[in-house]
């Protein structure tokens, strides 16, 4: 018996949650052969019967095919239900996504503020950082994803894995997308009441078929409701970014928004304020600023959330026509004053998101109630 044959057929076996091998996303540890013996740990990003029994049994037949004779023995292990995971994750809590480092929301308090803009710029101008990114528009009332990335009018597939059905993301510029928009009208979320749009929600997080992910941005609706606190149910959240425009009846709302975030049972990081549309630059004067909606509201919004300004984005028009093109404009390398303050907001949360990674434990998924 070979150990390099072994793995070659385990290499066969999909993992429906990624559809990923299981040797490629490395969850298989400890592999022992003693002929006719053959045992390995499989690590699990959740331990629900049905799921544990598929890849039992497709670990099983892929070994058998190779090794007729083989005794094989597999061990289900789910590290996130191990103390190890952290002082958030709680000893209880599997994560449906364990093979996405970071989960971002982009949170306002209300509409047209840019939070799209902000949520579609900041994924590419991480992925432009040299990370993995997945972007999910879940602004179900609203979703812009769609429009801003060229891929208004397609359906994503939907693929059976075990069969089960999963959704398979498109792409743009080499993200991987899910939006809320492929698969329901807006006018039909406004009258979904919460149960079932928690539902929407939760398979489009869950049954999604998202690769490795370093970031998954999630692209909030406005202001406090069903989705925000379905999210935080489903997934362990690393932080939000707030976005606003520098007036104050924006800050108003926004500080609302913020402080769902804040609940002592929610308990989400803020890992910053991207103040947008900050000030005024006609292309004719690139260097000329006019702060024409006032200024300072970033900051404030900052300072009670205490954490940082993660970037100012100036009113051009070369944003909106990028986000009505589906080429947004942290691509635009004919801009680059724009560019850069796209890369500027990238860098800063990565580089919030690092130390919020190196200062606490995972945040805790809010416990539903039945
Ligand atoms: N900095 C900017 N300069 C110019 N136009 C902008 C800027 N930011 C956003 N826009 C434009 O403003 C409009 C609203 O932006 P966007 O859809 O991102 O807002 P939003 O806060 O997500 O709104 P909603 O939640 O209602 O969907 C869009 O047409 C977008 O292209």
């Amino acid at each position: 018996m070979e150990v390099a044959k072994i793995a070659e057929a385990l290499a066969t076996v999909t993992d429906p949650q990624t559809g990923q091998d299981i040797i490629t996303a490395n969850m298989v540890l400890h592999l022992k052969v003693e002929p006719p013996n053959v045992s390995f740990t499989l690590q699990l990003p959740k331990l629900e019967a049905d799921y544990k029994q598929q890849l039992n049994f497709a670990c099983q037949e892929a070994i058998l095919s190779v090794y007729p004779g083989a005794q094989v023995h597999v061990h289900m292990q789910n590290p996130a239900a191990t103390p190890q995971a952290g002082k958030g994750g709680g000893p209880q809590q599997s994560n449906p996504l364990p093979h996405v480092k970071n989960i971002i929301a982009v949170a306002s308090g209300k509409g047209g503020v840019g939070k799209s803009t902000v949520a579609v710029n900041l994924a590419l101008g991480l992925q432009q950082l040299g990370a993995a990114v997945g972007l999910l528009d879940a602004d179900v009332y609203g979703p812009s994803a769609p429009t801003m990335l060229g891929l208004q009018g397609q359906k994503p597939q939907v693929e059976k894995v075990y069969g089960k059905p999963k959704i398979k993301p498109l792409y743009a510029y080499g993200l991987p997308v899910m939006s809320t928009g492929f698969i329901i009208e807006p006018e039909q979320a406004v009258v979904l009441r919460g149960p079932r749009l928690a539902g929407i929600i939760k398979q489009f997080v869950e049954e999604t078929i998202w690769p490795p992910l370093d970031y998954l941005i999630v692209d909030l609706p406005p202001g406090t409701g069903d989705v925000q606190l379905t999210l935080v149910q489903v997934v362990s959240v690393t932080g939000a970014v707030m976005v606003t425009t520098p007036q104050e009846v924006a800050l108003a709302d926004a500080v609302k928004a913020m402080n769902m975030f804040f609940l002592e049972s929610v308990n989400v990081p803020v890992l910053g304020v991207v103040e947008n549309m900050a000030y005024f630059t006609p292309a004719e004067l690139p260097d000329n600023k006019y702060y024409i909606f006032g200024k300072g509201g970033g900051k404030t919004l900052a300072k009670k959330s205490n954490s940082m300004l993660l970037g100012q984005i100036p009113l051009v028009q070369s944003i909106r026509e990028g986000g009505d093109s589906g080429t947004p404009a942290v691509l635009d390398k004919e801009n680059e004053a724009v560019r850069e303050a796209w890369l500027n907001v990238a860098r800063n949360v990565a580089r919030q998101t690092a130390l919020r990674n190196e200062m606490m434990g995972p945040t805790a998924r809010v416990e539903m109630k039945n």
